[in-house]
């Protein structure tokens, strides 16, 4: 029986391989709590538009699982937290960040080459200006295309040889299973995730509180911590999922002088212009119980750097998708 009735615990979830393998997870974890829960497919613009995501609009993948909480179709919605506006709501509450992906993108390219092997001239696709952004400012010559649609649809242009590589999130190769086509994982002096990349949003209506207690069993602390920090650096920015800004947050253990240890969360952050001719780069180490405000610390050194003109740098963009 489950802590909020005998009912079924109704989990939104898009229907994506991706997302309902991530889902999946979810329902799983509070069956092994003692929960009954199932899975409910609710389809989002995000998903019928192959539309730039900057043309639909923020929330493309997110907003039609809101609503289905506050109809009551479902009791949970289960979101990539990168996915999430920024603009907080206070109908709805993250009761849980589960432990987090490696947030780190990943190159998949024909023939086992890594980023430095492709050719000048080779046709990488992503549509995230961070993304392109910061691969222009590698300086290697490449040629970047736009690239939608769900993880199968983007492996398939390298597959067919339209594209000589993609960009991807790790975290979702790693959820359908596929991390063997990973040729390289970027490193963050290279390549700096999106804010909460790899993490999981567990949602619920903040009205609810006997959910939020159960949900609330699931949560990491570090995972949420790091998540926080990333994403109060981008709220800070006044950036959404369309801006180029990575950021990569990390719990981290530390010594103090006498040899005790303690953690500490360790949070980088960058912002790029479009066009590639520059990335600033800072980052911060402080309290984990501190990292909202250590987020934003960041942001505001950022700013301080020239952050604002460089990402009014324009040009075409698409979401962190
Ligand atoms: N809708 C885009 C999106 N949202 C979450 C992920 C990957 C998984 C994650 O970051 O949690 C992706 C695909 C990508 O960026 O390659």
């Amino acid at each position: 029986m489950s802590a909020v009735g005998t009912r079924t615990l109704r989990i939104g979830t898009r229907g994506s391989e991706l997302a309902t393998t991530q889902a999946g997870t979810v329902r799983d974890a509070l069956i092994s709590a003692g929960h009954e829960a199932e899975l409910v497919i609710i389809k989002t613009k995000g998903d019928q538009s192959m539309e730039s995501v900057e043309k639909i609009g923020v929330g493309v993948f997110t907003a039609e699982l809101r609503e289905a909480l506050v109809d009551g179709r479902v009791d949970v919605a289960v979101h990539s937290y990168k996915d999430l506006p920024t603009a907080r709501d206070e109908r709805f509450t993250i009761a849980a960040i589960p432990p987090r992906e490696d947030p780190r993108d990943a190159l998949v390219a024909r023939d086992g080459l890594v980023l430095g092997e492709l050719p000048v001239g080779s046709k990488v696709g992503t549509s995230a200006p961070r993304r392109t952004s910061q691969l222009r400012a590698l300086g290697l010559g490449l040629d970047i295309r736009p690239l939608r649609g769900n993880l199968q649809r983007r492996l398939g242009k390298v597959e067919s040889g339209e594209l000589d590589a993609v960009i991807l999130a790790r975290a979702g190769l790693a959820r359908i299973g596929r991390l063997d086509l990973i040729t390289e994982s970027l490193e963050p002096v290279q390549m700096l995730p999106a804010p909460a990349q790899g993490a999981l949003a567990v949602e619920c209506l903040s009205g609810n509180t006997a959910l939020v207690s159960i949900l609330a069993e699931l949560d990491d602390p570090n995972s949420r911590a790091a998540v926080t920090a990333e994403r109060a650096l981008l709220a800070e920015l006044e950036a959404g999922c369309t801006a180029p800004v990575g950021a990569i947050a990390e719990v981290v253990e530390s010594l103090d002088d006498d040899g005790r240890s303690f953690d500490e969360l360790s949070v980088r952050g960058c912002a790029a212009a479009i066009d590639g001719s520059d990335v600033i780069r800072t980052g911060a180490v402080g309290s984990p119980d501190n990292a909202e405000e250590l987020g934003r610390s960041v942001a505001r050194e950022l700013l301080e750097l020239g952050a604002r003109e460089l990402m009014n740098v324009t040009e075409a963009g698409d979401a962190d998708v």
